[in-house]
């Protein structure tokens, strides 16, 4: 086993890169933040006009969509699907919510 490089805090890769990874963290709950709130909005307007909260076709495309979208960025189908299932499911749940309030 070989004794690790020392190096300074300004060129030690781990760090620097840690360091971008909770950068890039940060701005993804931003961006599911501001994606659950029009999920939110979507499902104030459902709330009134009594729509059912899951719309498997339009679910269907955001699928394809995002999968397609993922490919470009080299990222599997799998992780994808399971990705966007994940975030389905908040949204289902918050526009249960929702629903639940107002009754
Ligand atoms: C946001 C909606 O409600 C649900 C959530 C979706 C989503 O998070 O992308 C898609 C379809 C619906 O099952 C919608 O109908 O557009």
């Amino acid at each position: 086993q070989s004794t690790p490089m020392i190096q300074t805090s300004a060129s030690n890769p781990l760090q620097n890169n840690r360091i971008k990874i909770d950068s890039i963290d940060k701005k993804l709950i931003a961006l599911l933040g501001e994606r659950e709130r029009v999920v939110k909005e979507i499902g104030i307007y459902k709330a009134k006009n009594n729509i059912p909260a899951l719309q498997a076709d339009r679910f269907k495309q955001v699928l394809e969509k995002t999968v397609e979208a993922g490919k470009q960025e080299g990222l599997s189908a799998t992780f994808i699907t399971e990705l966007m299932n994940a975030i389905h499911k908040e949204s289902l749940r918050i526009e249960e919510e929702i629903k639940a309030q107002k009754q």
